[in-house]
C-alpha cells in the first residue's frame, strides 16, 4: 500500500530532506529525545546524558597504531573521552563523571554497588535522561546485569566499551559511544533495560556475552540484539521479557552489600577440594559452571549435597555458553535443593545470586527469581 513510488512517499522524502538541510550540521538527529516545537533546529531540547566512566579499553592507550590488542586500559579521563568525540553534542547536552579508572576485572562487589548507587541517583535527577557508562569488556556483562537487576528507573541506561584501545588503527571506542549516548538519549530506550553498545548493535545487558577476546564483534546474545544504532538513530526490533529496572523486585537504595558467591568451573577430573575452599572463604553460594547441561561428575555429587546440607546454596550453571540448563535434568534438583540458574552463564548467575540473596535464601524463591529475571 505504501509504495516508495507513490506520491505521498515522495512528498514525505522530500519534507524529511528539506528538514535536515535547514538544520545543518548541528541539528539535533532524529534520535534525539525531544521533537522539534516550531520546526527548527533551534528549538530541539537536548535530553541530558550523564557519562560515568570507569575504564577499560575504551579509555586505554597503546604505544603505537599498530598496537590493538597490546595496550594499557583505564588511562584516559572522561572529559578526554568526550572531547574525542564531539558529535555526542549534537545529540544530547553531555557530561561526564570520573567513577574509577580501572580494568573491568579489578571491580570488586562494592565498587559495583558504589556504581549502581550513583546511578540510581542520578537518574531520580529530573535534569538525567539517560546514563552512560564507559567499562572495560572483560565484566562488562555482569555490572550491565547488575544495573538491570537493582537500578529502579525506566530511563535509558547504557554500557559501552570498546575492543581496541582510542590509539589504535581502527578503534571501536568513538563510535561505541556516540551510539551510546544515541541510546541514553533516545525515547525508544525508555523502559527496554540496561543496554549495551558495541559494533553497531543494541544488545541487553541481561543476554549479552563477551564471546571472542580480540574483534570489535565480540558481544554477542543467544537471543539476538535488541536492534541497531546507526548514524544518530535507534533502531528496536525486540523487547526484554525478563523482570527488570520498574518491574524488579530488587532496589539498589537498599542494597549496601552483597553476600559473596563463588563459582567453579566444571571439566573432566576435577579437585573436590576446591568447593570446601570456597566455603571457608565465605561463598553463600556456589554456582556449578558445570558441563553440558549443567551436569556434575558422580564422584562430586555427594560434596555438593553435603555443602548444601550444611547451608550454602548450590546453583546448576553451564560452562556451554548457549542453551539453558533443565530443572531435573541430569540431576534431581528437587530432591537435593538446587537452584538452576536457567539461561544465565555462571558470571550472570552469580551476580543474580548475590542480588537475591541480600532478599532471601529459599530455594523456591531463588528459583522463581531465576525464572523471572
Ligand atoms: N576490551 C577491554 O575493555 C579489555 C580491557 C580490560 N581487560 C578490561 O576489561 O577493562
Amino acid at each position: 500500500m505504501f509504495s516508495c513510488r507513490s506520491g505521498a512517499a515522495l512528498h514525505l522524502r522530500g519534507a524529511i530532506f528539506a528538514l535536515a538541510l535547514a538544520g545543518g550540521f548541528g541539528a539535533a538527529p532524529l534520535g534525539a529525545r525531544e521533537m522539534p516545537e516550531s520546526g527548527t533546529a533551534a528549538a530541539v531540547k537536548k535530553p541530558n546524558v550523564v557519562i560515568l566512566a570507569t575504564g577499560g579499553t575504551i579509555a586505554g592507550a597503546g604505544a603505537d597504531a599498530a598496537n590493538s590488542a597490546t595496550y594499557t586500559a583505564a588511562k584516559v579521563p572522561v572529559d578526554k573521552l568526550i572531547a574525542a568525540v564531539p558529535q555526542v553534542n549534537t545529540i544530547a547536552n553531555v557530561r561526564g563523571e570520573q567513577v574509577f579508572q580501572i580494568a573491568s576485572e579489578s571491580f570488586t562487589d562494592a565498587q559495583l554497588v558504589q556504581l549502581g548507587k550513583r546511578v540510581s541517583q542520578l537518574l531520580k535527577q529530573d535534569d538525567v535522561d539517560g546514563i552512560v557508562i564507559t567499562h572495560g569488556t572483560d565484566t562488562l556483562e555482569e555490572t550491565a546485569f547488575f544495573l538491570d537487576l537493582v537500578v529502579k528507573s525506566d530511563k535509558p541506561i547504557v554500557v559501552v566499551g570498546s575492543m581496541r584501545p582510542g590509539t589504535a588503527i581502527s578503534a571501536d571506542g568513538a563510535l561505541n559511544l556516540l551510539d551510546a549516548v544515541t541510546v541514553a538519549a533516545s525515547k525508544e530506550a525508555i523502559g527496554q533495560g540496561v543496554t549495551v553498545t558495541m559494533n553497531d548493535y543494541i544488545q541487553s545487558g541481561r543476554d549479552v556475552n563477551k564471546r571472542t577476546n580480540i574483534v570489535p564483534s565480540a558481544f554477542y546474545s543467544q537471543w539476538g540484539p535488541l536492534g541497531m544504532v546507526v548514524e544518530g538513530k535507534t533502531y528496536f526490533f525486540r523487547s526484554l521479557t525478563k523482570r527488570h529496572n520498574m518491574s524488579s523486585e530488587f532496589d539498589i537504595d537498599q542494597i549496601d552489600s552483597l553476600p559473596l558467591v563463588g563459582i567453579v568451573y566444571g571439566s573432566g577430573n576435577m579437585i573436590p577440594g576446591v568447593y570446601d575452599a570456597e566455603v571457608q572463604a565465605g561463598a553463600k553460594a556456589i554456582v556449578n559452571a558445570g558441563t553440558g547441561n549443567g551436569s556434575v561428575p558422580g564422584y562430586l555429587v555427594d560434596k555438593l549435597k553435603d555443602i548444601r546440607s550444611k547451608g550454602t546454596l548450590v546453583i546448576r550453571s553451564s560452562r556451554v555458553p548457549d542453551g539453558f540448563v533443565l530443572r531435573n535434568a541430569e540431576q534431581p534438583d528437587d530432591k537435593y535443593d538446587w537452584v538452576v540458574a536457567h539461561d544465565l552463564n555462571p558470571a550472570k548467575a552469580k551476580v543474580l545470586a548475590a542480588v537475591a540473596l541480600t532478599k532471601t535464601t529459599d530455594t523456591k524463591e531463588l528459583q522463581r527469581i531465576f525464572w523471572e529475571y
